[in-house]
Parts: C-alpha cells; structure tokens; sequence
C-alpha cells in the first residue's frame, strides 16, 4: 500500500511518556528535596524570591488531573523545579548539589525517550 501519512502521536501516548519520566525523577536518591512542595512557613525568604513554587508531588497530581494537554507543558513544570532550586540554592550547597544532579538526570532522560519516539 502507498505508505499512509504518520499517526498523529494521541495525547495519552505522549503523557505516558510523563508519567515513566516523573517515576523515574521520584525513585532518584537525590530526589529528596522535590519531592514534595517547599513548606513556605518553614523556609524562610522562599515565598518572597520563588514566584512559581514547582515539585514531584504537584506535576503528579496535575497529571493525574489531565491538566497537562502536551509534553511542552510537564517539560516547563519539570524545568521549574530545577530553575527554582538554582535560583534559591548555592551550587555548592546540599539542596543545590542534588538539584544539579537531578536536572543532568532528567535532561538525559527525556531526550532518550523523546528520540526513541
Ligand atoms: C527545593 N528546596 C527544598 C527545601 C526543603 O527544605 N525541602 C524539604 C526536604 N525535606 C528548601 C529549599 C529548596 O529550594
């Protein structure tokens, strides 16, 4: 048969691929400090200097309440977490070590799994 054009990618397929991303981030030993959201009481200056506080626990829900309509949009979610903690971290520090570490994982993740695609 004349090759028929290219199935559009259904949007589940590609949300799919965010859900094994975001379980992959969670189960990382150095996932500690995203895995829930920064508690704005206890840490002092963050709800001044981060504007979109971002973590695990919030893309999950926001996944499970199909409020992410692309890729594009849990990318930039993701992004945040990490943009976040360079902002708010020394490099040299724990917390901005880990962020470091996780960001060089995801980046790497994500482009092995979008390029299988
Ligand atoms: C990502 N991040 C996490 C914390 C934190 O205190 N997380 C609780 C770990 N149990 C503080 C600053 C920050 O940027």
């Amino acid at each position: 048969l004349v090759s028929c054009a290219k199935r559009a990618k259904t949007p589940n397929s590609e949300l799919a691929v965010c859900r094994v991303l975001l379980a992959e981030l969670e189960a990382h030993q150095d996932a500690w400090p995203f895995l829930s959201p920064v508690k704005l009481k206890s840490v002092p200056g963050y709800r001044k200097v981060i504007k979109k506080p971002m973590d695990f626990f919030t893309i999950k829900e926001k996944l499970i309440n199909n409020m992410y309509l692309n890729q594009e949009n849990f990318i930039i979610d993701v992004n945040l977490v990490f943009d976040n903690c360079q902002k708010f971290n020394e490099d040299d520090s724990e917390i901005g070590q880990a962020g470091h570490r996780m960001k060089r994982f995801f980046d790497k993740r994500w482009t092995e799994l979008l390029r299988k695609q």
